[in-house]
C-alpha cells in the first residue's frame, strides 16, 4: 500500500552557487542543510559536479560528518565519483546523468544505455552501505533496465512537467503518475524532484506512490525574501496541501 506520508529533501546546491560566485566562504551550505534539517527538512542533497560549479567535498564531508543518516549525495556514474561517494559513505546516493555545458540536470540518466557501468555501480555502493537512487525520466524503456541494475530507489525527473504548461503539464502528470504506479509496483521506492515549486508541487504530491521529493532551487531562491526556515515550511506546507486534496 503506498504510503500516506512524504518525505522532504531540501537541496542546498544553491547555496553554494552564491558563495562560489565570489570564492567566499559564505553562504554556507552545510549551515543551510543544519538550518533545513532544523526546520523539518527530512534529509540534505547536494550534487557534487565534476565541474565543482557549487558543492565541493569539503561540503559533503562535512554534511557526511555531522547528519550521515540524512544526506542524499547526487552523482555522475564515474571511477572518481564512485570512490569518493565510498570514501565518504553518505547514507543514500542518486545517480544523475551530467553534462559540463548544461545550466542544471536536463533530464534523467540513460540507465538503458550504461546498464553494465550502472549495475556496477550499484553493487559497489550498496556494499559500502549506501541506498542507491536513480535519476530517471518517466519511461518504461527505463525503468525495465533500472530493475536490471538492483537499485532499490528510483527519483523521477519533474523537470519537463515543471518547464511545460497546460495540456503538454497535464500529459506529463499523467506520465508521471502512471510511471510511479509501475515502479512501485517493481518494488521500488520512488522519490521525485527537479524544478518543484509551491506552485506546481501539489499535482506530484498527490501521487501516492512517490514518497519523497527533492527540491532546492525554489527554496533556495524564496529563502532571500522570507528566510530558509520559513521557505522550507512553506514547501512542508504545500505539499502537505497536495497530498489531502
Ligand atoms: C539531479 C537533479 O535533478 C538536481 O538535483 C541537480 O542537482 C541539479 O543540478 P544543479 O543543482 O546543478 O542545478
Ligand atoms: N533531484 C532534484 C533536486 O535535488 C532538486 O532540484 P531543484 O529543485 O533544485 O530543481
Amino acid at each position: 500500500m503506498p504510503s500516506t506520508s512524504i518525505r522532504l529533501g531540501v537541496n542546498v546546491d544553491h547555496v553554494a552557487t552564491i558563495r562560489q560566485a565570489r570564492g567566499t566562504v559564505y553562504p554556507d551550505p552545510v549551515e543551510a542543510g543544519c538550518v533545513a534539517l532544523a526546520a523539518g527538512a527530512a534529509s540534505i542533497t547536494v550534487h557534487l559536479r565534476e565541474d565543482r560549479r557549487h558543492i565541493q567535498d569539503r561540503d559533503v564531508a562535512e554534511l557526511v560528518r555531522m547528519h550521515r543518516a540524512r544526506i542524499n549525495l547526487e552523482m555522475a556514474v564515474t571511477p572518481a565519483m564512485l570512490a569518493l561517494a565510498c570514501r565518504l559513505k553518505p547514507a543514500f546516493v542518486c545517480l544523475v546523468p551530467e553534462k559540463r555545458e548544461e545550466l542544471t540536470t536536463e533530464g534523467g540518466l540513460d540507465v538503458a544505455a550504461q546498464l553494465d557501468p550502472v549495475r556496477l555501480a550499484c553493487q559497489r555502493l550498496a556494499k559500502a552501505g549506501i541506498a542507491v537512487a536513480l535519476f530517471i525520466d518517466a519511461d518504461v524503456r527505463q525503468l525495465k533496465a533500472a530493475r536490471a541494475s538492483g537499485a532499490p530507489h528510483l527519483e523521477i525527473h519533474t523537470g519537463r512537467y515543471a518547464d511545460t504548461r497546460g495540456a503538454a503539464q497535464a500529459d506529463e502528470l499523467r506520465r508521471i503518475a502512471a510511471f510511479a504506479k509501475s515502479a512501485h509496483k517493481a518494488g521500488f521506492e520512488v522519490h521525485a524532484g527537479h524544478g518543484l515549486t509551491t506552485a506546481n508541487v501539489a499535482p506530484i504530491a498527490r501521487i501516492r506512490e512517490v514518497i519523497e521529493l527533492n527540491i532546492g532551487h525554489s527554496i533556495v531562491a524564496r529563502s532571500l525574501f522570507v528566510g530558509l526556515p520559513a521557505a522550507v515550511a512553506e514547501m512542508r506546507r504545500a505539499i502537505d496541501d497536495g497530498r489531502s486534496r
